[in-house]
C-alpha cells in the first residue's frame, strides 16, 4: 500500500477539517481528489506529507505508520510535491535551474554543491520539460506555466515514489495545461513511474492514467473508486447539489449545468 488511512479525522483550532476518512492508494493506482473550495484537499495532502498529525485514526504512507518515530524529514525525501504554496517558500533570488537541484536534497534553498550527476538529472529534466531556455532566470520572472514545470522538474528530482500534484494546472492557459498534462501522462507512463495523486477543482483536466477518484465534500469521502464509475451524472449531481452531466470525449471527461426545462410557451 502507498497510502493506507484508516478512521482519520483532523481538528485544527477546535474545527473538524476532515471526518472518519478511510482510504487506500495501492501501489500502482493514480487517483485524481477532487472537491470544492475547503473540501479539506490540501489538508488531506499535509497529513500525507506529514505535516499534519491525525486527532484519531491511523496513517500510514510509503509503509511509515505515523505516531512510531519522528519521520517527517525521511519521510518526505520519498515524495515529491507540487504545490503553490511550496512556491512562496523560495528566496526571490533562487534561480529556476537553482531550485531544480534543491529538490535533490528536499531542501528549500541549496546548502550543498550538487554533484555533477546531481547537475546533470538536472539538466535532463529541465529539457524533457521544455524549460532550458529559462533555467538561469530568476525563479520569481517566470510565468505560471514555467514555474509549475520548473516545480515538477524539482520533485522529480529525487525519483519519488509518490508525486502530489496539488492543483498544477492551476492559472495555465489552454495550451500551458494541456501541455503540461501530456508531460503528467509520460511521466506516469514511465517504467518506474511513481504513484500519482493529482488534486484539481476541474474534471477536465483528468486524463485517463487517473484510473481512481476520491470525492471530498465538508472534510468527507463522498465517493471514493474508479474514476469511471465516481464521474457520473447521478454522483456528481448528488455531490453538487445540482443537476450536471459529464460527456466523455477522447476518454477525457467534461462537465457542464443541465438545463433547466423551461415550461414557458
Ligand atoms: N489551521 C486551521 N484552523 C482552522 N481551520 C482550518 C485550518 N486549516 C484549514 N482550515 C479549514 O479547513 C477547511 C479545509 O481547508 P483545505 O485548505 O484543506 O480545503 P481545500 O479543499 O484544499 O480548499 P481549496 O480548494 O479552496 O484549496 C477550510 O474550511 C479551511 O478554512
Amino acid at each position: 500500500m502507498v497510502v493506507t488511512l484508516e478512521d482519520v479525522s483532523l481538528n485544527r483550532n477546535g474545527e473538524w477539517i476532515l471526518k472518519n476518512i478511510n482510504w487506500n492508494v495501492s501501489k500502482g493506482e493514480h487517483w485524481v481528489i477532487y472537491g470544492l473550495n475547503g473540501a479539506g484537499k490540501t489538508a488531506l495532502l499535509n497529513m500525507i506529507c506529514a505535516y499534519y498529525f491525525p486527532t484519531s485514526g491511523s496513517v500510514e504512507v510509503l509503509g511509515s505508520k505515523f505516531g512510531k518515530a519522528e519521520l517527517g524529514g525521511t519521510l518526505r525525501k520519498r515524495i515529491g510535491l507540487v504545490s503553490s504554496a511550496l512556491q512562496q517558500k523560495f528566496s526571490p533570488s533562487d534561480s529556476a535551474f537553482e531550485i531544480v537541484l534543491s529538490g535533490a536534497y528536499a531542501s528549500i534553498g541549496l546548502y550543498e554543491k550538487p554533484t555533477a550527476e546531481i547537475r546533470e538529472r538536472a539538466i535532463s529534466l529541465l529539457e524533457q520539460l521544455g524549460s532550458t531556455e529559462y533555467a538561469d532566470r530568476n525563479y520569481q520572472t517566470l510565468s505560471q506555466g514555467e514555474k509549475q514545470r520548473v516545480l515538477i522538474a524539482r520533485a522529480l528530482m529525487a525519483k519519488p515514489e509518490l508525486l502530489i500534484l496539488d492543483e498544477p494546472a492551476a492559472g495555465l492557459d489552454f495550451i500551458a495545461r494541456e501541455d503540461l498534462l501530456e508531460f503528467i501522462q509520460l511521466i506516469a507512463q514511465d517504467e518506474v513511474a511513481p504513484t500519482l495523486l493529482y488534486v484539481t477543482h476541474h474534471v477536465e483536466e483528468i486524463l485517463p492514467i487517473f484510473d481512481h477518484a476520491l470525492l471530498l465534500k465538508g472534510g468527507q469521502v463522498f465517493a471514493s473508486g474508479k474514476t469511471k464509475h465516481i464521474l457520473k451524472d447521478n454522483t456528481l449531481s448528488d455531490f453538487f447539489g445540482l443537476e450536471v452531466e459529464v460527456n466523455w470525449h477522447n476518454e477525457r471527461p467534461a462537465l457542464s449545468k443541465r438545463a433547466a426545462c423551461s415550461s414557458v410557451k
